[in-house]
C-alpha cells in the first residue's frame, strides 16, 4: 500500500500479512509513517494506493459490523473528564452489544475489563483524577471494550511503571493465547518488542524493510558476537564471527585457565540501528516490493 500527504510520499511499498492471533511489532524511527499505516488499517484514514484487507474487507468500505471487531488504542484518551471509570466502559461497551456472537460475547463485562487493565481500585473515580499511566490502562480497556478480533496498540505502554507494563505485557501474551485476538503494536521499546511479539516488522523511509522473528532479524545483520573472558587475572574482549567455534579453539588452547566467561550475541536494539543505518545509507533498499496488506 502506498500513502502521499499532498506531494510528499510517506509509505511507499508497505507490504504486510498477520495471522489470526498472532502479535505484530511495528517498530520504526520517528516519522516513519507507523501511525500513518495503523490509521489506514483501521479505515481512519483513505490511502492513496494499494490493495488492503482488514479481517477480510477493505478498511475504506468497512461498516459498523466490521468496526464492532476491531479495538483501537491510539493516543490518550483526554476527553470524559468528569466520567467515572467503570461507567464509561459501561457506556461504551453498549454500541458493541448487538455485534456479538455465540464464541466471541460482546461487548466486556465492565468489571471484568476493569479488574483485566489493573484499575478495580480506580473504577469508580473520575478520569480527570487518573494518572497518567491509569489513563493508558484506561484507553487500553477502551480499546478492549467491545472484545475485538484485531487490536490496534500505538505506544500502549508510554507512561507506564515497571508493574504496570509487565501486567501489559501479561495482558497482550493472554489476549493472543487465550482470545486468538490478532494484535498490532508499535513501540520504541526493543525489548517489548522482542518479549512481546512472535513477529517485528521495521518500517523504515516508507517500506517494511525487516520482517520476521529477533532471531530471523539477527541473522539478517553481518552479526557479530562478543565474548568476554579473563585469563591469568587479565580480561579480554573478541568480537567474533563464530563463538562456537571460537570457544572450541580457546578451550583447546587453555581449558584450566579460562574464567568469567560471557557470550553476547547482538540484541535486538543492535540489530534495529544496523537496519536502520543500512537503510539510511543506502545499503538496504526494501524486504519486497509487494504492496499488498493482509491483516
Ligand atoms: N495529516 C498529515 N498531513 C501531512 N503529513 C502528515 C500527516 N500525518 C502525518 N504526516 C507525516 O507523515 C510522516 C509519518 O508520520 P507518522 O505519524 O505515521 O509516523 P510514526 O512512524 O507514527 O512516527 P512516531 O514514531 O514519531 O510516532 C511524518 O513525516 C509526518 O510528518
Amino acid at each position: 500500500m502506498r500513502m502521499r500527504y499532498g506531494s510528499t510520499d510517506v509509505l511507499h511499498g508497505v507490504d504486510l500479512h498477520a495471522y489470526r492471533g498472532e502479535v505484530l511489532a511495528l517498530l520504526g524511527p520517528n516519522g516513519a509513517g507507523k501511525t500513518t499505516t495503523i490509521e489506514i488499517l483501521e479505515g481512519f484514514r483513505k490511502r492513496s494506493a494499494g490493495e488492503v484487507r482488514v479481517l477480510g474487507v477493505d478498511p475504506d468500505r468497512g461498516d459498523e459490523a466490521w468496526q464492532a471487531r476491531l479495538g483501537v488504542v491510539l493516543q490518550s484518551w483526554r476527553d470524559h473528564g468528569r466520567w467515572q471509570v467503570r461507567e464509561l466502559l459501561a457506556h461504551l461497551g453498549r454500541f458493541y452489544r448487538p455485534y456479538g456472537t455465540a464464541e466471541r460475547q460482546r461487548p466486556y463485562d465492565p468489571d471484568e475489563l476493569v479488574a483485566l487493565v489493573g484499575l478495580t481500585d480506580r473504577a469508580n473515580a473520575r478520569i480527570g483524577t487518573l494518572s497518567g499511566g491509569q489513563r493508558r490502562r484506561l484507553d487500553v480497556a477502551v480499546g478492549l471494550v467491545g472484545k475485538p478480533d484485531l487490536l490496534f496498540l500505538d505506544e500502549p505502554t508510554v507512561g507506564f511503571d515497571p508493574q504496570a507494563r509487565q501486567d501489559f505485557h501479561e495482558l497482550v501474551r493472554r489476549l493472543s493465547d487465550l482470545e486468538d485476538t490478532t494484535i498490532l503494536l508499535t513501540t520504541h521499546d526493543l525489548d517489548e518488542a522482542e518479549k512481546l511479539s512472535d513477529r517485528i516488522l521495521v518500517l523504515a523511509g516508507g517500506r517494511i524493510v525487516a520482517n520476521g522473528t529477533a532471531a530471523e532479524l539477527a541473522s539478517q545483520v553481518s552479526g557479530q558476537a562478543e565474548v568476554r573472558f579473563s585469563r591469568g587475572g587479565e580480561s579480554y574482549v573478541r568480537s567474533v564471527q563464530d563463538p562456537t567455534a571460537f570457544l572450541r579453539e580457546l578451550f583447546a588452547d587453555f581449558t584450566e585457565d579460562i574464567a568469567d566467561l560471557e557470550v553476547r550475541r547482538a540484541s535486538l536494539a543492535d540489530v534495529y540501528l544496523t537496519l536502520v543505518r543500512e537503510f539510511e545509507s543506502g545499503l538496504r533498499t526494501e524486504a519486497s516490493q509487494l504492496s499488498e496488506v493482509t491483516v
